[in-house]
């Protein structure tokens, strides 16, 4: 099934998506969107590794990206990961900068009090989200507008 085209913004944007390894599984270096209307496309172990409970690895994945200024990539868990077996990226969301061009690692942690966890090389680890971000000016101020919240916040609207 396709995505409704009644809901479908077509904002879209061309990634360069290149292969670190010349001697790599062609698979690897494909980043794509399992289906229609996806926000992530998955990023695969470029190694096989292990996870002992509480390590953590920084995992690489085979491909390194040219993001067009004015985009930045996203570094999210997969949650069937996180659910089944207790793996997440250490640093959620990690950010791939429009600038760079070195091959994109995960760093990943196994959450999981008794399970090692295995991967092998081409295995989703991950998945990256495109997006676009604001360049801001920042300028110092003495003092700042008004607004509702002011300077509440840290449960202050309580925690249920
Ligand atoms: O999960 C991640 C996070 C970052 N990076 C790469 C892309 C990013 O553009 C670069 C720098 O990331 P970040 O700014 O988060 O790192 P830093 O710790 O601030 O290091 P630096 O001093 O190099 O900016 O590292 C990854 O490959 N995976």
């Amino acid at each position: 099934m396709t995505f409704d085209p009644a809901y479908n913004e077509p904002e879209n944007t061309e990634v360069l998506v290149k292969a670190v390894n010349p001697g790599q599984p062609a698979e690897l270096a494909r980043l794509f969107y399992a289906h229609a209307g996806d926000a992530g496309a998955d990023l695969r172990a470029a190694e096989a590794f292990d996870l002992k409970p509480f390590e953590r690895a920084l995992v690489p994945t085979g491909v390194a990206i040219a993001l067009p200024n004015g985009y930045v990539g996203l570094v999210h868990p997969r949650s069937g990961l996180a659910v089944k077996q207790g793996v997440t990226v250490l640093n959620a969301p990690g950010t791939i900068d429009a600038g760079y061009r070195g091959e994109i690692k995960v760093p990943l942690i196994n959450l999981d009090p008794e399970r090692t966890a295995h991967f092998e090389v081409g295995d989703r680890i991950a998945q990256l989200v495109i997006q676009r971000y604001v360049e801001a000016r920042f300028v110092p101020a003495e003092s700042l507008p008004g607004s509702d919240r002011a300077e509440r916040g840290f449960g202050s609207t309580g925690v249920a």
